[in-house]
């Protein structure tokens, strides 16, 4: 058996995804604790097997326990899996880090790159919790939440340094309905799932100007275009945009009705501000409204032109209005398709 086994996990965020990834893990056999900042979160799921304000109608399995004690889900665990926003990870990290256990393998959820830092998850992680690399593992692919918590077929990445780890915890979170694959090129899979959450809300705007499926797959393709170029100074395995984590949650973050990126970006599409459709988010987190600043930052520092980034930017953050900046993106200087 591998020294690195997954038996026991605490997942840390009782959002949306971190119950349902808690709950993959408990279906998968773990012997898993879901803390949740606040006690009447954790006490619904203990005692009425839901979470009432993240998943209200989905029913949790008995093996899930929840505490709002950050010491007690941590206690021995093999696997620390973080399910915050990617804006606040620096800081919830920094307070449960003396309770880590010492060989943990810590596991981001998040997507996003630090607005502050421009570092990737697996990098503040790395820094905060003071371990290698090679400790720090990412999960992300096509996972709308509640499309897994309803227990549709769906495939994801686990992506870490160290193979013996990314396979313990694939082992970890497979179920008859969630199916992992492993990856070691970290950089390409959490580029990838803090872009696609731009070019989300960049769909988004273009739904709600009306636009339909050519404009769409336009978005997509140059969005996923973009990436690459991003990803290719980074040093991303560029196979990896071509998989699950890049134009399989592309496509699906795109595309549905359940992506807050979408649905947001739709908002403003529509004509509202970014104070409108924070308000009608209530609190629901739509990460590239802050990562399409941090990606544009990085952009900008390895002279890479993001067209996409920077229109969606300057929508959320500089008041343009989304249909003239269409017109602007359409109107650049032509060239060839790969360049
Ligand atoms: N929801 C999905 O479908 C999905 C799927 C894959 C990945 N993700 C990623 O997982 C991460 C978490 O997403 P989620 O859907 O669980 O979000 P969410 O908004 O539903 O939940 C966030 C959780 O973090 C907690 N939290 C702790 N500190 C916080 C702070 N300072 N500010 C805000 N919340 C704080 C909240 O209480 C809540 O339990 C995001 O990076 C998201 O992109 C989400
Ligand atoms: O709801 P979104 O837009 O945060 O997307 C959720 C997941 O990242 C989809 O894989």
């Amino acid at each position: 058996m591998s020294e690195h086994a997954v038996h026991r996990v605490a997942v840390l965020g009782a959002g949306t995804w971190g119950t349902t990834f808690a709950k993959v893990l408990a279906d998968a056999g773990c012997d898993v604790t879901l803390w949740a900042r606040r006690a009447a979160v954790a006490d619904a799921v203990n005692a009425k097997r839901i979470n009432t304000e993240y998943l209200p109608d989905v029913e949790l399995p008995p093996s899930l326990r929840a505490t709002d004690d950050a010491a007690e889900a941590l206690h021995g665990a093999d696997a620390v899996v973080l399910a915050v926003p990617s804006q606040s990870l620096r800081e919830n990290l920094a307070g449960w880090q003396p309770l880590l256990p010492p060989a943990a393998t810590l596991v981001s959820l998040a997507k996003g790159v630090e607005l502050s830092t421009l570092k990737r998850m697996s990098e503040v992680v790395a820094e905060v919790a003071d371990v290698a690399m090679s400790r720090v593992a990412v999960v992300s692919g096509p996972n709308l939440a509640r499309e897994v918590a309803e227990e549709q077929p769906t495939a994801t990445v686990v992506a870490c340094g160290d193979h013996d780890r990314a396979v313990a915890l694939q082992h970890a979170c497979s179920t008859g309905y969630f199916r992992p694959y492993t990856n070691t090129d970290l950089v390409g899979v959490e580029l990838a799932g803090a872009c696609k959450n731009v070019i989300a809300l960049a769909c988004g705007m273009a739904s709600g100007l009306g636009y339909g499926s050519n404009t769409m797959s336009t978005l997509i393709t140059r969005g996923l275009a973009e990436t690459g170029r991003l990803g290719a100074v980074l040093g991303a395995d560029p196979m990896t945009f071509a998989g699950l984590a890049g134009l399989g949650d592309l496509v699906a973050t795109c595309a549905s009705p359940l992506s807050r990126n979408r649905t947001f970006g739709q908002r403003l599409g529509r004509g509202e501000s970014l104070s409108q459709a924070q308000e009608a988010a209530h609190g629901q987190v739509a990460e590239g409204v802050k990562s399409c600043s941090s990606l544009r930052e990085l952009a900008e520092r390895h002279g890479v032109e993001m067209p996409l980034t920077d229109v969606v930017y300057r929508v959320c953050h500089e008041g343009v209005d989304p249909g003239p900046a269409a017109g602007r993106l359409l109107g650049r200087e032509r060239k060839p398709e790969r360049s």
